[in-house]
């Protein structure tokens, strides 16, 4: 081969990965260290699917940074060897010293791939403060340098190592045109390489790169917009169809948070309202959401009407129902009540109203539960109690002060024996008398006062 002169060697493709190792294999082999005057050997292809133990080239910051570009892949595909180039750059007082060096990193045991890794310090920073393309190139020039040497010193040592591999080095992040750069490798590999090849990859990649659209771009597509008409119920139908965004004549429909919870509600009510388990009055009953392992029912109703309207307590209509808390049923089943009167002995009275069904069960212990959340309802109770008792206690005085004077007459009954438990009313014939007239009273007043 020429001077100066490169070859080009193409793999059918860059995905083609066998494809590319024997291009790669083929060009560093025939360029083999030492043999002819050596130059840039393009081919096409990754640089990763190099042969095991050559050695990967690419151009590095001095920060300590495999952030972007092709830097970026060698920092997922060897974590070890970055490891050594960030201890290395971060051990500097002054990193932008190592410009025009190479740090040269053996095959790492932990890293997947075996190959030496040439880092060529060529700038001393990246991004906007990456430095000038001159800067770079004079760089590269001695850090390329620098590199051969070194891989001709490990021959020395009687080290094996493989053929040189590059990226177009520059040519990305560092945005310095190729050709300037290749001129610079194959200067020094001619001059300095001992006959060597490098072997350098045109990459074509794959990751698209979003582009920002240019406001040209963006002028276009909002005249086109405002050329196409939609109407409403095109929207409308758009949004039925599915449940997120749809498009429909290339214009996107994207419903409010609002309509999406209407949506939601109305769906809802209507699964309900599907299921027939609502009551007459149109109230849903108790929808039970499960969760954890229950989760397959989430949403379901899991009672009926039937079973629910068992689950309810009597109501017949009597209001005050919520006044009777803690009432046991065997007090109230025979329809009996005691109520204490202050000044005489507990009175069993009739309680004049009848609860067909509830009570009609007798034996049945069952506790009356409040239907009532209405609030204030026991104060409500409590304040009528206090006032039925001092009207009661009123009445009491007059008809025993009646008795006392001879008006009226007692009926006789057989009750007084267990009616009247025990003390003043058991000791006096008067009050005894008395108190039949009382529970007479009481049978009347109480079957006019339903409220008890
Ligand atoms: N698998 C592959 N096989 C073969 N060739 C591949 C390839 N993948 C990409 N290429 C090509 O390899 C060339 C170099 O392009 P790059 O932009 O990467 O490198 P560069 O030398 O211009 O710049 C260096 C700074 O870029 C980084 O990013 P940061 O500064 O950290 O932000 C570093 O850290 C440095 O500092 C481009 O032709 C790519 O097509």
């Amino acid at each position: 081969m020429e001077k100066g002169q490169t070859e080009e060697v193409k793999a059918s493709s860059s995905t083609d990965a066998q494809a590319t190792t024997s291009a790669a294999a083929t060009a560093s082999n025939s360029a083999g260290s030492g043999n002819g005057d050596g130059g840039v050997v393009m081919v096409h292809g990754d640089i990763f699917a190099a042969p095991a133990n050559s050695v990967l080239v690419h151009a590095c910051n001095c920060v300590g940074s495999w952030g972007a570009g092709i830097a970026l892949a060698f920092k997922q595909k060897y974590p070890a060897a970055y490891e050594v180039y960030r201890s290395h750059c971060e051990s500097r007082s002054n990193p932008a010293g190592l410009l025009g060096t190479t740090l040269l990193i053996e095959p790492q045991l932990t890293d997947p791939g075996k190959h030496w890794i040439a880092c060529l310090f060529a700038s001393a920073r990246y991004g906007k403060r990456v430095d000038t393309p001159d800067m770079i190139l004079e760089a590269t020039d001695a850090a390329f340098e620098h590199m051969v040497n070194q891989v001709a010193n490990v021959e020395k040592g009687g080290r094996e190592i493989g053929a040189l591999h590059a990226c177009k080095i520059n040519s990305g992040r560092f945005g310095v045109d190729w050709e300037r750069s290749r001129e610079v490798l194959n200067k020094v590999v001619r001059e300095e390489g001992n006959g060597r090849t490098v072997t350098v990859y045109e990459f074509e990649e794959v990751a698209p790169t979003k582009k920002r659209s240019s406001i040209r771009a963006k002028a276009a597509a909002r005249t086109a917009s405002s050329n196409t008409t939609t109407s409403f119920a095109e929207l409308g139908a758009a949004f039925n169809e599915t449940e997120d965004a749809t498009s429909t004549a290339g214009l996107t429909y994207q419903p409010t948070k609002r309509a999406k919870r209407v949506a939601k509600h109305s769906s809802f009510l209507h699964r309900v309202a599907s299921t027939g388990l609502t009551n007459s009055s149109g109230i849903k009953k108790k929808v039970r959401r499960s969760r954890g392992k229950e989760a397959k029912t989430r949403g379901k109703l899991v009672t009926s009407l039937s079973s629910l309207a068992d689950a309810l307590p009597d109501f017949e209509g009597f209001g005050d129902d919520a006044d009777y808390e803690d009432i046991e049923t065997d007090e109230v089943q025979a329809g009996n009540k005691t109520i204490g009167i202050p000044g005489l002995s507990d009175v069993n009275i009739t309680i004049a109203r009848t609860r067909s069904g509830n009570l009609a069960q007798a034996g049945v212990p069952k506790k009356m539960k409040s239907l009532g959340t209405k609030r204030g309802m026991k104060k409500k109770k409590e304040k009528l109690e206090v006032a039925e008792r001092e009207r009661f206690q009123k009445n009491a005085a007059v008809i025993m002060a009646d008795q006392k004077f001879g008006f009226g007459s007692a009926e006789k009954t057989n009750e007084g024996a267990t009616a009247v438990s025990t003390g003043e009313a058991a000791s006096s014939g008067g009050a005894a008398s008395g108190l039949q007239a009382l529970r007479a009273f009481i049978h009347r007043n109480m079957a006019i006062q339903k409220a008890l």
